[in-house]
């Protein structure tokens, strides 16, 4: 009947389909490219300038905006931290409070796992729950992100494997059938040539695989696969190299042996319009034997290789459907649903429409998915005919173009629709990493600026008052040392002066006179109170200092109160004021041993440490010129009276037997007379005693002058004592070169004392000072890093969220395909 040789479907959708595969496939690889890409990125960031966290959403019920679900956001090394989010329509994040996107029904619900990134990071057994999210909160930031980016690394890898699958343009379509049901006609039919034998008798027990010369170094040629080799068309060892003349003499050779072959068969010069050549896909037919017992098992393991695109099903019009097909049809549809159906020798038939409806009823049962769309998949034909290039077949033309539109068809949806899902799957992971990661970077930056708006401030205010810290501490050094030392100049010179004319000082008192037979046990005791009140000032100086010291340490302590910033520890040194002055002494343990590294401190200054004029024993050495300072009035009269003591001591042994009574003499009337008054006084008492008259009354006269004088001198031992010796004191003690003067040696020493003091307390705060302006300089540079590195974070992230968002809008994800 004519209406069945009409065209069920116009030709040109062959075309159609083609380019919409084309342009399918094409998409898909850009997209490819563009996802590895940004996958490769993200990779090389986590690694050089953010460590990528993981997130883990969990979902939370929503009322007001059920398309952009509330989910709570934590992640992965910090689980317990939790922030309400919401997840958008490309699985994109945005916090809870942000403005909630227009609810569209069209958005399917988005699943809050990750699909191809996700980390198994559920250590341990389901019951141990518990122990399982511990192990989980133990996962470093590092070492997640580690896993991260092996997850990527593979992701990568599948993607290049998919590339290569979308761009895999070989494709092969087995036919087969029931014995003698046309199928190497049908195969001859599409390949516009008598390559296949045509029998009446049952003959194919091979697989012949057709393929286009050009796999072959376009030679045309028959590959015989040896049994068990892994056929290789560049290793000859795999197969035994035929002639295509010799094809249907090998088939019939074949024909005798039980085992099936497999023969590749490689045709040059093909018409253009065959079904191999169509430019987008190599096909490769393959023609399987006969349906029977014996190969039924064979075939249909055969169809269930990956490889096997489609599967074209024969069947003789005439036979309607065997049992063995039944059989195999049962199984193949099962198992892949992309059967294509050709009802054989339909110009055998006279009842067509009859046959047509017992086939369609038959292959309902058989393989609905096929029956519902039989329009494309079930085709009645004549491949005898079609063979015949004089005759026009519609029917057949129809049936090749819906086959190569099916391959495609086909092609896409077992090639190119699981590429695209995916990719859609892990653009939509990338998205979700991306911008939950780029909250992480907002929260980051906003903490970063909240440390710099604390620390930065305090920070300048401790540079602009640097100097003026600095400027303190050199004041509070300088005034502590400068007053000290004057109050200590002021004590000592006093004192000097006070113990230089005999007074003792302070409430020392001179010891009473003992009477003249123990004067010298007295000039001993009065030396002795005298140098004490040296020493007693040199402490009173000490201690004014102490004073000085100890404000000194105050206002140091002040300004640091003013300059440290808050938080510093402050110093917990505490000045003990009674270590000033004090030496540090190695001491000896209690067995007589040394301790090593014991330290004794020793108090009570110059005095306490044994080194007061008053311990010293030259000092305390009682002389006889402490009695009669011969030597004294010597050189106040002939000397400029500040030559050095030992100058003054060598002399004083010569002068001093004369010196008693010269001495006394010059001590008559209380004042001195003078060397030159005595020597005249002497000539004139020798003119004096040469004369007769006087020599008689003048003796006597004389006799009782000395012997007044003496008694004179004697009566004011007492006063006079303590005068000699305070003045031998003071000439002793300032007659030292001026480094050793003591006056100036205590004055220097106290003033170091203070200095040291004070600058050890300076040190220690300008140490804090400088500790803690480091530190917040290091807070403000660490704080502005994190800003520059949270902020680029947060722009890349958002970047790599644009850029997913061009590969779906670039490959058209989402739209339905043509194909
Ligand atoms: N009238 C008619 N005869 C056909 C048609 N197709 C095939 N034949 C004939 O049917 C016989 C068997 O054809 P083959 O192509 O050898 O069948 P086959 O399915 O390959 O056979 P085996 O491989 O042995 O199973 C041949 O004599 C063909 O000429 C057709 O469409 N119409």
């Amino acid at each position: 009947m004519s209406q069945t040789y009409m065209p069920i479907r116009p030709v040109a959708k062959a075309e159609d389909v083609q380019d919409a595969y084309n342009q399918h496939k094409d998409r898909l690889v850009n997209a490819i490219d563009s996802t590895k890409s940004i996958l490769s990125d993200i990779r090389s960031f986590n690694k050089d300038d953010w460590v990528v966290r993981y997130p883990q959403l969990k979902e939370e019920p929503s009322t007001t905006a059920p398309n952009t679900p509330l989910r709570s956001l934590s992640f992965a090394d910090d689980p317990s931290n939790v922030t309400p989010v919401r997840l958008g329509p490309t699985r994109s994040l945005s916090y809870s409070d942000a403005k909630e996107e227009e609810a569209t029904d069209e958005i399917p619900p988005l699943s809050s796992d990750f699909h191809v990134l996700r980390l198994d990071l559920k250590l341990g057994s389901a019951s141990s729950a518990n122990t399982a999210s511990s192990l989980v909160s133990q996962l470093e930031k590092s070492s997640i992100a580690h896993l991260l980016d092996e997850r990527l690394a593979n992701s990568i890898a599948h993607i290049d494997k998919l590339r290569l699958r979308v761009q895999d343009t070989s494709s092969k379509v087995l036919v087969t059938g029931d014995l003698n049901a046309g199928k190497s006609t049908l195969v001859n039919a599409l390949l516009r040539r008598q390559i296949m034998p045509v029998d009446q008798q049952p003959c194919t027990t091979a697989f012949c695989e057709v393929h286009d010369a050009t796999e072959n170094g376009d030679v045309e040629a028959v590959h015989i696969v040896k049994a068990g080799a892994a056929y290789d068309p560049a290793d000859d060892s795999t197969f035994t190299l035929a002639a295509i003349e010799d094809l249907e003499d090998i088939i019939a050779e074949y024909e005798t042996k039980d085992a099936e072959h497999l023969l590749k068969v490689y045709l040059a010069g093909k018409d253009q319009n065959s079904l191999l050549s169509n430019g987008t896909v190599n096909i490769s037919l393959i023609d399987a034997p006969g349906l029977n017992r014996d190969s039924i098992k064979t075939t249909a393991l055969f169809a269930r290789q990956e490889e096997i695109d489609v599967v074209v099903f024969v069947v003789s019009a005439e036979n309607h459907f065997t049992l063995s097909a039944k059989e195999f049809l049962w199984t193949a549809s099962n198992e892949k649903a992309y059967l294509f159906i050709v009802v054989n020798k339909y110009d055998m038939i006279r009842n067509k429409d009859k046959c047509k409806r017992i086939v369609l009823e038959q292959i309902k049962g058989l393989s609905p998915r096929t029956w519902e769309d039989s329009n494309d998949l079930v085709h009645f034909v004549d491949s005898a005919s079609a063979v015949n290039d004089d005759k026009e077949s519609f029917a057949f033309d129809e049936m090749e173009a819906a086959l190569r539109s099916f391959v495609l068809t086909k092609r896409s949806k077992s090639k190119l629709q699981p590429v695209e899902t995916f990719l859609l799957n892990l653009l939509g992971d990338i998205e979700l990493l991306a911008s939950a990661n780029k909250l992480v970077a907002e929260a980051e930056v906003a903490q970063a600026r909240a440390e710099l708006a604390e620390a930065k401030p305090v920070l300048e205010k401790m540079k602009s008052g640097r100097d003026k810290l600095e400027e303190g501490l050199e004041s509070v050094e300088e005034e502590g040392v400068g007053k000290t030392s004057t109050k200590a100049k002021k004590v000592l010179s006093d004192a000097l002066e006070q113990v230089g004319s005999g007074r003792p000082f302070g409430s020392l008192q001179l010891p009473s006179y003992p009477g003249l037979l123990s004067v010298w046990d007295y000039a001993r005791d009065v030396r002795r109170i005298l140098l004490e009140s040296l020493d007693l000032a040199v402490k009173l100086a000490e201690d004014e200092a102490r004073t000085v010291t100890s404000d000194g340490v105050v206002q140091i302590k002040n300004l640091g109160e003013e300059h440290l910033p808050a938080g510093v520890e402050r110093s917990r040194r505490i000045f003990m004021p009674e270590a000033m002055f004090s030496a540090v002494r190695r001491g000896k343990g209690s067995n007589g041993l040394k301790t090593r590294g014991k330290a004794v401190v020793v108090a009570g200054g110059a005095h306490g440490l044994g080194i007061g004029l008053a311990s010293r024993p030259e000092m305390q050495e009682t002389t006889f010129l402490d009695l009669f300072d011969v030597n004294h009035q010597f050189f106040l009269h002939f000397g400029d009276g500040s030559k050095s003591s030992s100058e003054a001591d060598s002399t004083a042994g010569a002068l001093s037997v004369v010196g008693v009574g010269v001495g006394a003499l010059t001590m008559v009337g209380g004042q001195a007379v003078g060397v030159r008054g005595v020597i005249e006084g002497m000539v004139r008492l020798s003119d004096f005693f040469s004369n007769e008259n006087a020599r008689k009354w003048a003796l006597p006269v004389v006799g009782a002058v000395t012997i007044g004088a003496v008694v004179y001198v004697i009566l004011e031992l007492p006063s006079s004592i303590p005068r000699t010796i305070g003045r031998r004191i003071k000439v002793s003690v300032e007659a030292e070169e001026d480094d050793h003067q003591w006056e100036s040696e205590n004055i220097a020493r106290i003033g170091r004392e203070t200095r040291k003091v004070l600058r050890l307390a300076s040190w220690d705060l300008r140490e804090r000072f400088r500790g803690a302006m480091e530190e917040r300089g290091k807070e403000v540079k660490n704080a502005e890093e994190n800003e520059k590195r949270a902020l680029k974070a947060q722009e890349w992230f958002a970047s790599v969220g644009e850029r997913v968002g061009n590969v779906r809008v670039n490959a058209r994800f989402g739209e339905v395909s043509a194909v």
